[in-house]
C-alpha cells in the first residue's frame, strides 16, 4: 500500500493539536513558575491502581515544569480497614477519629509505613524525586491534644492533634533539593513527647500557609462542595473567603475539615484553595494548566468579584 506520503500528512494533521495543548500550557508555566502548590491527597480519592499512577504522573510534570509540588496524604479508610483487623471499631467525634493509644500505633503504621511508602514509591519510578516524612520529622508538624467542643462540652477524644506551629525547615531543604516532600499528618507534642493523629486537610492546610503556598489543592472523591448536600450534586464552583466562612457552621463532617482549611490557607496568604475530584484521571493537570477548571475554589476576600 502507498501509505508514505498519506502517514507523512496524518502526522503532521495530529502533531498540531498536540503543539496546541503545549502552546496554550504557556500562560500557566509562566504563572505557576517556581510557586509552591500543596496537593492534599485524600484516602477516598485514592480509589485505584490507575488514579494513584496518573496521580503520580501530574506530580512528577509540575515538578519538571518548574513548580514546587508539596504532597500531603490522608488515609482514612485505609485507616479503618486495618484497625478492623486490629478488632478495634472505627468511631468519628466532630469529623475527626476517635483515636486511642492502640489505635494510633496503627494510625502511624498506616500513614506512614504503607500510604506515604506507597506514594513515594509510585513518585520515584520516574526518577529519584520523593522524600516521605512525618510531621514529626525536624518539628515540622507541632500538636497539642484537641478536645473539640461538643454542644457546648470539651469531648476528649484521645490522641488527636491540633495543631500549634509549623516549621517548615525540612521541606523547604527538600524543596531547594529539587525533591517532593511526601508528609503524613502525624505530629508530636513538645509538652507530653506524645504522637498525635491530625486530620490531613489540616495538616495540609496549615503546611500551605506556613509555607506561603500559591495553591492548596485537595483531591477528594467528589466534585467539589455540593451546595445542597446530600439533596443535590450542584457543585459551588468559586467562594469568597467570606463567602465560605458563612457556610462553615453548616457543613457536615467530610468536607467540614477541607472547608476550614481552605479558608485557613487562603486567610494565610495562599492565593487559591480548591478543592476537586480525585477521581477524574489527571485532574490537577486539569486544574492548574488549563481553563478547565474544575471543583469549588476559595479565594481571598479582595479577589470578589475579579475573574480568575
Ligand atoms: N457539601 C458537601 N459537598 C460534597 N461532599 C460532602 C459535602 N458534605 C459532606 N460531604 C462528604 O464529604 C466526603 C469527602 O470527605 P472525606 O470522606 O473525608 O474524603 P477524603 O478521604 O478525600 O478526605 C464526600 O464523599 C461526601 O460524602
Ligand atoms: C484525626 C483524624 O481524623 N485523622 C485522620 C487522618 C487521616 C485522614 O485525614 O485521611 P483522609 O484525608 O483520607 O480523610 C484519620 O484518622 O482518619
Amino acid at each position: 500500500m502507498s501509505d508514505s506520503p498519506k502517514s507523512g500528512t496524518t502526522r503532521k494533521h495530529t502533531a498540531l493539536p498536540k503543539a496546541q495543548i503545549l502552546i496554550e500550557a504557556l500562560p500557566w508555566l509562566t504563572r505557576h513558575h517556581g510557586k509552591i502548590v500543596v496537593i492534599k491527597f485524600g484516602g477516598n480519592a485514592m480509589v485505584n491502581e490507575e488514579l494513584k499512577a496518573a496521580f503520580a504522573q501530574d506530580v512528577v510534570f509540575l515538578r519538571h515544569a518548574g513548580l514546587k509540588p508539596v504532597v500531603v496524604h490522608g488515609g482514612g479508610p485505609q485507616i479503618s480497614a486495618a484497625l478492623d483487623k486490629h478488632g478495634i471499631v472505627s468511631e468519628f467525634k466532630a469529623g475527626l477519629r476517635v483515636t486511642t493509644e492502640d489505635a494510633m500505633d496503627v494510625v502511624r503504621m498506616v500513614l506512614a509505613g504503607q500510604v506515604q511508602r506507597e506514594l513515594v514509591g509510585l513518585l520515584n519510578q520516574h526518577g529519584p524525586l520523593a522524600v516521605g516524612l512525618t510531621g514529626e520529622d525536624a518539628h515540622t508538624i507541632t500538636a497539642t491534644r484537641h478536645t473539640p467542643e461538643i454542644d457546648g462540652e470539651r469531648v476528649d477524644i484521645g490522641r488527636v492533634g491540633e495543631i500549634t506551629a509549623i516549621d517548615t525547615g525540612a521541606i523547604e531543604a527538600l524543596l531547594a533539593d529539587g525533591r517532593i516532600p511526601v508528609v503524613s499528618s502525624i505530629a508530636r507534642s513538645q509538652d507530653d513527647g506524645h504522637v498525635y493523629n491530625v486530620n490531613a486537610d489540616t495538616a495540609a492546610a496549615a503546611l500551605a500557609a506556613a509555607l506561603g503556598a500559591e495553591t492548596l489543592m485537595v483531591l477528594t472523591d467528589v466534585e467539589g462542595l455540593y451546595e445542597d448536600w446530600p439533596n443535590s450534586d450542584e457543585v459551588i464552583s468559586r467562594l469568597t473567603a467570606a463567602q465560605l466562612e458563612k457556610l462553615l457552621p453548616d457543613l457536615s463532617s467530610g468536607m467540614a475539615p477541607k472547608m476550614e482549611g481552605c479558608l485557613h490557607a487562603v486567610r494565610g496568604g495562599v492565593t487559591t484553595a480548591r478543592v476537586i475530584d480525585g477521581r477524574v484521571q489527571h485532574s490537577i493537570l486539569l486544574e492548574i494548566f488549563t481553563d478547565e477548571g474544575i471543583g469549588t475554589m476559595v479565594v481571598p476576600d479582595e479577589h470578589q468579584g475579579e475573574a480568575q
